[in-house]
C-alpha cells in the first residue's frame, strides 16, 4: 500500500484508540531496518509507524555525511517505494527533536511538506515530534503551541514531550527523578496549550511514567502505568472529555507484557521500540560470524568463503531476526490483524 495518508492515519489513530490497542513505532537507521520493520508489521497483520531519530536521519544521509534533511527525505523517498509491496499501512515519523535541533531538523522538513501539501499532495511526514522535555513546561508549550499551528494546516500529526524520558536523549542517565513521572497539572497545562485535542491540530503526547530509553537490568527501571490513568481520569474531569490523551510510550524495549497492556489499556495507542529492535537485528549477525570466523574471514592464508561474507547473507539473518521481534510488538500492544483497509 502507499504511505498512509492523513486520512488513513487519523483513521489507524482513531482505531487504535476506540479499540483499545497501540501501534509499534519502530526507529529504523538504514533500507535493511526499515525493510525488516515493515516486513515484521506486515507478517502480523499490522499497520505501523516507521521513525527516524535525528542520528538516524544524519545517518541515512551517508555516516560521514551527517545530514539530518538530506537523511529524512532519503528515508521517506526509499520507504514510499517499498511500501507499496505490502498490504498494511505505514506512517513515516520523525523521532525526539529537541530545542537545538529544530533548526536543522524538524522545520525544515515542516516547510517541505507545507511546500508539498500547496502542490495539492500529502505531507512527506504523517507526524513530527518536538521534545521540549529538558526545557521548562511553559517555554515547551509555548513552542509546541506554534508548531501545532503549522503541523494542523499541513495534515501533520505533532508529538509532544510532557516530563522527560529517561536516558541519554533527556538527560537524565542513570538516575530516578520526579522529571520521569508527568504530573495532572502539567497535563492540563498541556490540554489549554494545545486544546483539547484535533481543536488547533492533532496532537499525541509522551506523558512520562518512569520510561527509560533502553534496557536495563531488573529493577533499575520503575514504570507506574497506573499514572496515566489517574492523569487521564482527573485531566478528563476537568476538561468534561473521556481519556483526553492519545499516548505515546517511549521506551518500549524491556517492557514486560504486563506493563505494556496496562500502558495500553490507560490510552496508549503509540509505543517507541529501538535497543531491542537494534539487538534482534544484530544478534543473529554475531552468531553468523562468530559460527562461521574461518569463512567471513581469511585466516591463515585462506581466501574466506564469498558465501559467508556476502552482506546479502548475513543481512537477510538479520532482517529476519528484527523482523520477528516486530511481530512481538505488534503481538504485545494488540495490534495484530487490525490492519485498517
Ligand atoms: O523511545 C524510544 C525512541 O524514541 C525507544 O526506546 P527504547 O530504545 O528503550 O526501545
Ligand atoms: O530516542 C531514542 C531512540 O532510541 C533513538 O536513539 P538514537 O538517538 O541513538 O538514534
Ligand atoms: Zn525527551
Ligand atoms: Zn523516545
Amino acid at each position: 500500500m502507499p504511505i498512509a495518508t492523513p486520512d488513513v492515519y487519523a483513521q489507524m489513530l482513531d482505531s487504535a484508540k476506540e479499540k483499545g490497542f497501540a501501534y509499534p513505532a519502530i526507529n529504523v537507521t538504514s533500507s535493511q531496518t526499515l525493510n525488516a520493520a515493515i516486513r515484521g508489521f506486515a507478517e502480523a497483520g499490522s499497520d505501523g509507524i516507521i521513525q527516524v531519530s535525528t542520528g538516524g536521519a544524519a545517518y541515512w544521509s551517508g555516516s560521514s555525511k551527517k545530514d539530518m534533511v538530506v537523511g529524512s527525505l532519503a528515508f521517506a523517498a526509499f520507504a514510499r517505494e517499498v511500501a507499496k509491496q505490502y498490504d498494511v499501512n505505514i506512517a513515516l515519523h520523525t523521532d525526539h527533536c529537541p530545542q537545538d535541533k529544530l533548526e536543522g531538523f524538524v522545520l525544515p522538513l515542516l516547510e517541505e511538506s507545507e511546500k508539498a501539501v500547496a502542490r495539492g499532495e500529502d505531507p512527506i511526514f504523517n507526524s513530527h515530534m518536538w521534545d521540549g522535555s529538558a526545557i521548562e513546561l511553559d517555554e515547551n508549550l509555548r513552542i509546541g503551541a506554534d508548531l501545532i499551528e503549522r503541523t494542523g494546516k499541513a495534515h501533520i500529526v505533532l508529538e509532544v514531550e510532557i516530563g522527560a524520558v529517561g536516558g541519554e536523549e533527556d538527560g537524565v542517565v542513570g538516575e530516578i527523578n520526579d522529571t520521569l513521572y508527568t504530573t495532572t497539572e502539567d497535563a492540563l497545562k498541556t490540554l489549554e496549550a494545545l486544546g483539547k485535542n484535533g481543536e488547533k491540530g492533532r496532537y499525541i503526547t509522551a506523558l512520562t511514567f518512569g520510561n527509560v530509553h533502553g534496557v536495563y537490568k531488573p529493577g533499575n527501571v520503575r514504570l507506574r502505568p497506573e499514572l496515566l490513568e489517574q492523569i487521564q481520569r482527573e485531566a478528563g474531569e476537568k476538561v468534561g472529555q473521556d481519556r483526553p490523551f492519545d499516548l505515546v510510550f517511549h521506551g518500549g524495549s524491556g517492557s514486560s507484557a504486563q506493563e505494556i497492556a496496562d500502558a495500553v489499556s490507560f490510552g496508549v495507542i503509540k509505543m517507541n521500540v529501538d535497543t531491542d529492535t537494534q539487538y534482534a537485528f544484530t544478534r543473529p549477525v554475531a552468531g553468523h560470524m562468530l559460527g562461521n570466523y574461518d569463512g567471513v574471514l581469511k585466516v591463515d592464508g585462506e581466501v574466506g568463503n564469498k558465501k559467508l561474507y556476502d552482506p546479502r547473507v548475513w543481512g537477510a539473518k538479520a532482517e529476519d531476526g528484527m523482523a520477528a521481534r516486530v511481530v512481538q510488538a505488534c503481538e504485545n500492544l494488540g495490534s495484530a490483524g487490525t490492519s485498517v483497509k
